[in-house]
């Protein structure tokens, strides 16, 4: 069976205990790491649904470089993602954020409103498949010069 903890692209344990060390956690976010930490307080094992610090980080990076001012988190889970997303768009930027389980997203959502992206994010606690329905249809009915650039 696959072991969840070892769910980097990362073979090397000590290699990536520098990275660590050394760049991904001095430079996390304040209220991701408290997010983080409090993802493992309520959720134990099942945190690592979490993305891990260094991929949040790149995927930051990913968003800055491309500009993106508009995108879609299908799967929010307690939010790790969703914050990193959110602290990388510029102040008008927006995230259309869906995820069946309410809960595990109140249970970030604190630490969001702490690091002031609230503004930017649309939860809306439902199965994607319904949303992404909607998303299309409005797309269709309402058809834009440039269509918006998604990160997922
Ligand atoms: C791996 S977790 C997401 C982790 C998150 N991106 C992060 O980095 O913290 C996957 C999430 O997808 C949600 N999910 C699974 N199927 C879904 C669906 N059809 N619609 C909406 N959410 C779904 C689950 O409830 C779960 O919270």
């Amino acid at each position: 069976m696959a072991d969840w903890t070892k769910k980097t692209i990362l073979r090397n344990d000590a290699l990536l205990q520098y990275i660590y060390e050394t760049s991904a956690s001095p430079k996390e976010h304040e209220q991701l790491k408290e997010l983080r930490e409090a993802t493992v307080h309520k959720y134990k094992d099942m945190s690592v649904m979490n993305v891990p610090v260094n991929e949040a980080q790149l995927l930051s990076l990913l968003l800055k470089i491309m500009n993106a001012k508009k995108t879609l988190e299908i799967g929010v889970f307690t939010g790790y993602s969703l914050l990193a997303t959110a602290l990388a768009l510029p102040e008008d930027g927006k995230v259309i954020a869906i995820d069946t389980d309410k809960e595990a997203y109140e249970t970030g959502s604190p630490f969001i409103n702490k690091a002031g992206m609230h503004h930017k994010i649309k939860f809306t606690p439902s199965d994607a498949f319904l949303i992404l329905d909607d998303l299309i249809q409005n797309l269709l009915l309402h058809p834009r010069p440039t269509p918006p650039k998604l990160v997922r």
